[in-house]
């Protein structure tokens, strides 16, 4: 990746303003939220206030900005450390190496580096994997075609304690995600286990992100401005920063200070059109910076592909009428995972597809 290669380099109205968004970082960034209630709750301290509040707290962050930090979420400091590890020991590899697992049209999940986003080049490479294996989905985006396939993990040779380090985190990592679920449910207005069938075979996915150091990070993005596509996404970042959020009130965008420990928590565009809008799925990417090389990993929470996406029927009335319309999940996601892969002269699919007028 040394050379200036045109692949990456963004139009200018999307390039970062690497001074800017440090200085903005001190200003006001996405809330901070103690999950503590939660934890008090499953030790058998039942004060429904405590819940409430975090529930307010909750909806007011997915209101406002769509994005939130939490702390005392209960997953392990020593599973993230572990898979930080081994992350950064698979990533070290000759490139010959890694590509050994690298994916390929047929099960999207392994090693790769030449994602495109919005058909720009992103600056890094990734590793993905199934949180439930193998992950269930529609073998073509035809609507027409019933036919399912499996997307299997890949798993490297080295570093030997990758994959038990890689499963340890994503099932500690889908509880708590389920704990967010239930409490988005509540700040909505819906029985806390509301969402709870759709995870049944779920299509959720892993990803181990590597940034190397970029020679000219005024030009490119670690990851291109974009929402992600499932229902909620944790992310762990390391302390290099890089990602940001852009600001629902004035468009502006703000960097997400990184903080120990903790992790980072946005609403998909699933949930915006499950909320019917109230709560939006909001645009984030990643400089890069010359020196530093950052590691980060998302846990993208996704339903089982049978599910039809739509405005959830408590949400909708006659002054709040359904703003889109029902898409499958698994043709949505077998069409964006394929579309990835290739430079294409049109946007890949988006949510606003289904918006209704
Ligand atoms: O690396 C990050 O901080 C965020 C990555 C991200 O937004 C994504 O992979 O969807
Ligand atoms: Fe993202």
């Amino acid at each position: 990746m040394g050379e200036v290669d045109p692949a990456f380099i963004q139009d200018p109205k999307h390039r970062p303003k690497l001074s800017d968004t440090k200085a903005a970082a001190n200003i006001d960034g996405v809330p901070l939220i103690d999950l503590s209630p939660i934890s008090s709750l499953d030790a058998g301290d039942h004060d429904p206030r405590k819940i409430e509040g975090l529930v307010r707290e909750i909806g007011k962050a997915c209101e406002e900005w769509g994005f939130f930090q939490v702390i005392n979420h209960g997953v392990a400091a020593e599973t993230r450390r572990r898979l930080e590890s081994v992350a950064r020991k698979f990533f070290e590899q000759a490139a010959e190496e890694k590509r050994k697992v690298r994916r390929d049209e047929k099960s999207v999940l392994g090693y790769y580096d030449t994602e495109l986003t919005k058909n720009v080049r992103d600056w890094k490479e990734v590793f993905d994997m199934a949180v439930v294996d193998p992950i269930l989905v529609p073998s073509s985006p035809d609507p027409d075609d019933n036919d399912l396939l499996e997307w299997f993990s890949r798993w490297p040779d080295y570093p030997p304690e990758f994959r038990e380090a890689c499963e340890e985190y994503a099932r500690e990592t889908a509880k708590l995600a389920m704990k967010l679920m239930e409490l988005t449910a509540r700040s909505l207005g819906l029985p806390a286990n509301k969402f709870k069938d759709y995870f049944k075979d779920q299509t959720s996915f892993m990803r181990l992100n590597h940034y190397p150091p970029c020679p000219f990070p005024h030009l490119a993005l670690g990851v291109g401005r974009h929402k992600d596509s499932g229902c909620l996404t944790v992310l762990a970042q390391d302390d290099v920063g890089g990602l940001e959020v852009r600001r629902k009130f004035d468009g502006e965008w703000i960097s997400v200070k990184p903080t120990p420990d903790a992790y980072i928590i946005n609403v998909g565009d699933i949930i915006q059109v499950w909320s019917n809008d109230r709560y939006e799925s909001v645009e984030h990417r990643v400089t890069v910076n010359s020196e530093k090389e950052r590691f980060s990993i998302p846990f993208f929470f996704n339903p089982a592909h049978y599910t039809v996406v739509q405005p959830l029927e408590e949400l909708i009335d006659e002054q709040n009428p359904p703003k889109f319309r029902a898409y499958n999940w698994g043709k949505f996601l077998v069409n964006r995972g394929l579309s990835n892969f290739k430079k294409l002269n049109v946007e890949n699919i988006q949510t606003y597809h289904f918006r209704l007028q």
